[in-house]
Order: C-alpha cells, then structure tokens, then sequence
C-alpha cells in the first residue's frame, strides 16, 4: 500500500467501473460457481468418504457466507491462519486490512467501497484458504474443470497453432546464429510480431470474465484469422522495440539471454504461449526462458504448476485428452489429429529438448499471488527483483499483470507506460513487455485523443464516465518498456 502509485485507484464504489459490477455480479457468480463444483464432489463421495463429505460441506458453508458478505456490503473479515509455507502470506493481507481499516472514515473496510485490486486478490486468496486448511481439500483446485473443459473445445486452434509453428520454426529457426540480409531481418520481425499477436489474442479467452462460455464464444476468440480480423484493435504496438532488443542481443552472441514469462491463463492461453516461449528459443531469440506460474489457483483460470505438468502431458498424448471432447461442430478430433500428427509431435519433441536442456524451467512465487501492485517487488521480494534484473526480456500475460504493473491507478490515459510502471520502469534495470488485452478500466500510454474517440463509439461508454470500451477483450495493448 505504502509503495503503491498515490493516485486514486478504481474502486467498489464508484458506479461507472467495472469493480462495482464486479463485487456486485460477477464475483458472486464466479463464487457460485466454485460452491456448485464442491456440490458435485461431495454427491460423488457421498457413501464412500464421509470426511471428505464433512469437510466440503465446511467449505461451501464458508464460500455460502463470503457471497452474503458481499451481497449485504459487510467488512472484509481478516483471513484466517493457514499452516505451512503460504501461511506468512495470510499474515501479509491482514496487515494490510487492518492498515486499511485505520485508514477508513467508516469502521473497517466494506466490500461495496474498497480498491478493487486489493478486494479482487483477497477474493481469491479467501477462497483458496477455505480449501486448504482441510486436510482432504488442501490441493484441491476448484477450477480444474472449468479450466479443462474449455480447453478441450480449443483443440482446432490448438491443431491450428502447433502447424503454424512447425512452418515457422522450419523456416527461420535454422536462421539462428548466422548473419543474415536485411529481408531476413525483416521476415524475422514479421514472424515475431506475428507470434506476439497470437500470444497477445490468447488472453481473450479468461474465464474469470467469461463466466459461461459456449463453444460457439470460444471459437470467436480464438485462431489466425481472429488476431489478423483484430490487428486495428491492437492500440499500441511496441513489438518492434521488443524485438531489436533480442535480436540486437542475439547478434552481439550475448551468452545468456534468458526471457521470463510471467503466465496468465491455463489452457488455450497457456499452449499459446508455450509455443512462443519455444520459438523464441528456436529461433535464437532467447537462449533460455523461466515461465512463472501462480501457486495457488487464482482468478479463476490462472495457470499453476499443475495445470503446466497437465499441458506437457496434452501436447505429449492429446488424443487422450481431445478424444472424448464432444462439443458440436468441433470436427472428429482423431480424424484431423490423423492427417497432422506431426505438428503437435514436432513441438512436444523440441519441448523435450529444451527441458532436458534446462533451458525452459517454470518457477513460482508467492509474489504473484499477494495483493499489491508490481510497484512493491523491489521492497517486498528482493530476490526475485534480482532476479527479473538479470533477465533480457520479461513478459507479462494479460489484464490482472497490467493492472498490478501500473497499480490499477485513476491515470491520465496519454500518461507515458513507463511512468505508471514506476519503481519497474526508468532506470529499474528491467526491460518490460506488457501483453494485455484490456478487461479493466485502466489504461495508460495512448496517444491523445485516442481514449475520447474510443468513448464516442457506440458501447464505448459515452457521458456514462465509463470507459466500457476498454471492459470487453476486445482491444488491446502491446507495451514495451527500456529499463536499461
Ligand atoms: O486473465 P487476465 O487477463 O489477467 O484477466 C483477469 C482480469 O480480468 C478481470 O477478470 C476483468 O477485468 C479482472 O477481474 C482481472 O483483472
């Protein structure tokens, strides 16, 4: 809170945002959700184990109660103790609660009129302690199904990305290490840009937004032809720079040039970005990449270690997974599987590779799951600053990396991203790239004039003071910044 930008932040309160309708409609849905997926394990082990039995219906007591605490704009209750490693987090959103309770005109702090960052990670954060401080609950992942079944009706894009990159990579990945003209040059650039596009375009797909997806809605979102339809929607592009950085880089032989990806979602985001993340390694780019994941589940499809481990496994054998995917006009997966199974075999063996090369490792922090914004990481996790310091490039995924980079403040939307990155942008020694289509009411680095004329639009949000344009994934922003 103390290192936090000192503008106002988007709050609970104020009606034009989409936090008020958050706190108000969407969280209670996503809760209702979690309380019906815990419904269904315990009808599933209702004869065979009634601890299990007794302690779900604990959990869905308590997510009962924290839907009634928001609907009737009670104060956020301190989180209860948790045993092991996360237990000094709980410590950390308590301090901060009390801190913010003193600070607040009324007693405490209510859900209908607290910042939305820091409400929207308690949420989460609540609701992963509700599982694990049950013994027979603690690694359970209440999202787990949401996050497979949408993937599972992703399988023509997933078919679709894994030939795109075979094409790619057998074209210009043997262009590593060598001195090339300036048009190879130039169908370098156009290949990354390219892959950034489809990496960017993954994030539509957030099932913390889309609280019920059709088959039909994933379709929209996702394959080639959606990010080439949406390249106008992009509103910043600072690919280029991103690019001369790690070619530049490349070209002096520079030994390390490790990338650090920090994940959004799993499934169709998240096999997006594993295929960027092994091009980039194929093509020379980076010499090494360290992808970060969420220790917890979080924001509902965030990607953890385990939904990794799940993705290798797909990419390994994905009839297994696809096979019995039965969504109407999918196509008959092992049919189309038949006619191309190299692709998906091409890049799980160059998956292999790189793993057992040690030059693609994932990691997590507890970091990424605590409720400030980026702001705080030089004095918060010093080790991990250090860390990202020494990296070429880090990329971060999606709306909630956004909003925490620039700390989800009320900025001037012409404001410079590399002033709302503050502490992490001038002179920070971390080269950033933001992919983030936006969900969320924040927005910096447009050119003047530009937020006014996306307002005017029709559903822009008008004289409503709503920035409803910016609230939908359907634009974008793609922002680089030089801290060294
Ligand atoms: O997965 P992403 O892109 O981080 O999106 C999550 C974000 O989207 C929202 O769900 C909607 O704005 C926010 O609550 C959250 O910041």
């Amino acid at each position: 809170m103390q290192f936090d930008p000192s503008l106002p932040k988007s709050s609970t309160s104020s009606p034009a945002s989409f936090a008020y309708k958050s706190v108000r409609e969407r969280w209670p849905t996503i809760v209702t959700n979690a309380i019906k997926d815990v419904q269904r394990q315990i009808d599933q082990y209702e004869r065979s184990n009634p601890k299990i039995v007794r302690q779900g219906m604990q959990i869905v007591a308590e997510l009962e109660c924290l839907k009634q605490e928001m609907h009737q704009n009670c104060t956020l209750s301190p989180l209860p103790d948790e045993e092991g490693e996360l237990r000094g987090d709980v410590a950390i959103y308590n301090q901060e609660l009390q801190d913010r309770g003193a600070q607040s005109a009324t007693v405490g702090v209510r859900w209908h009129e607290v910042e939305w960052l820091f409400s929207e990670c308690y949420l989460y954060r609540r609701l992963f302690g509700s599982f694990s401080r049950r013994t027979l609950w603690e690694t359970y992942d209440v999202f787990q199904e949401q996050k497979r079944d949408a993937f599972k009706q992703s399988k023509n894009a997933v078919l679709e990305m894994a030939a795109y990159y075979v094409n790619v990579t057998e074209n210009i990945g043997c262009d590593s290490g060598t001195v090339l003209s300036p048009e190879a040059v130039e169908r370098n650039r156009a290949v990354f840009s390219d892959m950034m596009q489809q990496c960017l375009w993954g994030n539509a797909t957030d099932l913390s937004l889309l609280t019920t997806l059709t088959y039909e809605n994933i379709q929209q979102l996702q394959g080639s032809e959606v990010f080439k339809r949406r390249r106008d929607k992009v509103l910043v592009n600072d690919l280029d720079r991103a690019f001369d950085l790690l070619w530049q880089a490349r070209n002096q032989g520079e030994e390390h040039r490790t990338v650090d990806f920090v994940l959004d979602n799993a499934g169709f985001e998240l096999f997006v970005d594993v295929v960027v993340i092994c091009y980039l390694l194929k093509s020379g780019l980076a010499t090494n990449v360290k992808m970060h994941a969420k220790k917890i589940p979080w924001f509902v499809s965030d990607a953890t270690p385990t939904d990794i481990e799940q993705l290798f496994d797909i990419i390994q054998r994905p009839l297994d997974f696809f096979k019995d995917s039965n969504d109407s006009g999918s196509g008959d997966f092992a049919k189309m599987y038949d006619e191309q199974p190299q692709h998906l075999e091409v890049l799980h063996g160059d998956l292999r590779t790189f793993r057992a090369e040690g030059r693609l490792a994932y990691q997590t922090s507890n970091f990424w799951t605590q409720a400030g914004s980026f702001w705080r990481l030089p004095i918060s996790n010093t080790g991990l600053f250090a860390e990202l310091r020494s990296s070429l490039l880090v990329v971060l995924k999606g709306d909630l990396n956004y909003r925490k980079l620039v700390g989800d403040a009320c900025w001037d939307p012409t404001t410079p991203f590399q002033e709302a990155l503050g502490p992490l942008g001038k002179s920070s020694k971390l080269n950033i790239l933001s992919l983030r289509t936006c969900k969320a009411d924040v927005v910096v680095g447009l050119p003047p004039g530009k937020d006014e004329e996306l307002r005017s639009l029709p559903e822009g949000g008008g004289e409503s003071g709503s920035r409803a344009w910016a609230l939908d994934a359907s634009r974008a922003v793609m922002q680089f910044s030089k801290g060294r």
